[in-house]
């Protein structure tokens, strides 16, 4: 529309603007648009996807892996040519390379990892354009590049991942969001068991909470049923018009991040009593102090598809928190759990359970061990919402200790 819009010189261009500015809020800016190549690119990183399958819309793993379909989609979405382009564009603007032209779509597949497709791509651009030197020089590189592993596997793999900035975690976190979800069982930890809790509260003694423990060390444990199907309609509903972009905290500013891509509002306990309600179960479960200011008002947040949170802590992101709820307030078709990078676990999302743990040592320090991610959504959108209590207002509720570890 906006290239569009000025040259129509009509009687009706008056009339096409005014139509326009009406609906300009609402359309997607340029920002969504890049924004949607790079979610693409991303599910295919993180979940090794093939890049053949993608197009064609499955959600196949890349050859050399174990697990072939990763998610079975009800209808098939493929990309065109032209999406394609625009994603190597992105790509391309991505690492670096401001040149853009003809070759985009060929060195993206390149970066992609497909040499043997990118090098007859670039031979037959040669054939049309002998005297291009870039060109052949890529042909020679690619020439090289497949000699040297005649197959092309090894390459291939090699030059999958060329330009995410490497962190020493991202492979385990990449193999936990790739399982889909996988927590350690009580075959494999006897210490581990699902319970019934009240924390000696009456307000569950009729309704006691279900407790799945998922490690001790540091305490995480998945509270089944948290929240009934109506409190999380409810709750998404109030928040959907104050769904904003996700900032992450930079010294004293917030600000926006490519590892942090969600919308997400706060939601004051003051807007509806299912909040009142779901506020009192927390402060009866934990038995801690959550009134104003020892604990932050419900964040709900929103990831669509490719949405994600990069292994991070939170309590490193400038809150003090000591403990955290997640509730989650949807199912999602495929990918979306919390990943626990070195405790070495990811729990799938569970309609309606609150996954919770301890993100501070009693003493107030950190716990390093918490160290976690939200994995991209590879198909439908998750909803969650997150509640951070703060470290103080407990100091008769979780006493320090004088272990350390605890
Ligand atoms: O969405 C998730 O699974 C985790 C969210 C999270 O870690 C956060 O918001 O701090
Ligand atoms: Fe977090």
């Amino acid at each position: 529309w906006k290239s569009w819009g000025h040259p129509v010189r009509s009687s009706n261009s008056g009339f096409l603007k005014n139509g326009y500015q009406g609906v300009e809020k609402d359309l997607p800016e340029f920002e969504d648009l890049e924004g949607a190549a790079r979610a693409v690119m991303r599910l295919q990183d993180v979940y090794a996807l093939s890049v053949k399958g993608l197009v064609r819309g499955v959600f196949q793993r890349a050859s050399g892996t174990h697990l072939p379909t990763l998610y079975s989609p009800g209808h098939l979405f493929s990309l065109s040519a032209d999406d394609c382009f625009h994603i190597g564009k992105v790509s391309r603007r991505r690492s670096g390379h401001q040149k853009r032209n003809d070759l985009t779509f060929v060195l993206s597949l390149f970066q992609a990892g497909n040499v043997s497709y990118a090098l007859s791509l670039s031979r037959e651009f040669l054939h049309y354009d002998p005297s291009n030197k870039r060109v052949a020089r890529n042909v020679l590189k690619y020439e090289k590049l497949l000699g040297e592993n005649p197959d092309g596997a090894e390459a291939e793999m090699m030059l999958q991942r060329p330009n995410v900035t490497h962190l020493e975690t991202r492979d385990l976190y990449e193999e936990l969001c790739q399982t889909l979800g996988s927590r350690p069982t009580q075959y494999q930890s006897p210490d581990l068991h699902c319970s019934y809790e009240t924390n000696g509260s009456p307000f569950l003694i009729l309704q006691p909470i279900k407790r799945e423990l998922i490690q001790w060390q540091p305490y995480v444990a998945l509270f089944h049923d948290f929240v009934s199907d109506l409190e999380a309609e409810t709750i998404k509903k109030l928040a959907a018009p104050w769904l904003q972009r996700s900032v992450v905290a930079s010294g004293e500013k917030q600000q926006k991040a490519d590892y942090r891509i969600s919308k997400s509002a706060w939601l004051k306990e003051t807007v509806d009593p299912a909040i009142v309600s779901l506020d009192r179960r927390i402060a009866a479960l934990t038995g801690l102090n959550i009134r104003s200011p020892y604990a932050e008002f419900l964040q709900v947040v929103n990831y669509g598809l490719g949405g994600h949170y990069e292994p991070h802590f939170d309590h490193a992101t400038g809150r003090p928190t000591s403990l955290v709820f997640v509730f989650q307030l949807s199912s999602v078709e495929a990918g979306g759990s919390t990943a626990f990078i070195y405790a070495n676990f990811s729990v799938p999302v569970v309609k309606n359970a609150a996954l919770f743990w301890w993100n501070l040592h009693r003493n107030g320090e950190g716990n390093d061990n918490t160290l976690h991610a939200g994995c991209p959504v590879l198909a439908g959108d998750k909803w969650v919402a997150n509640k951070w209590i703060h470290e103080y207002g407990q100091e008769f509720q979780r006493p320090c200790s004088s272990d350390p570890n605890d």
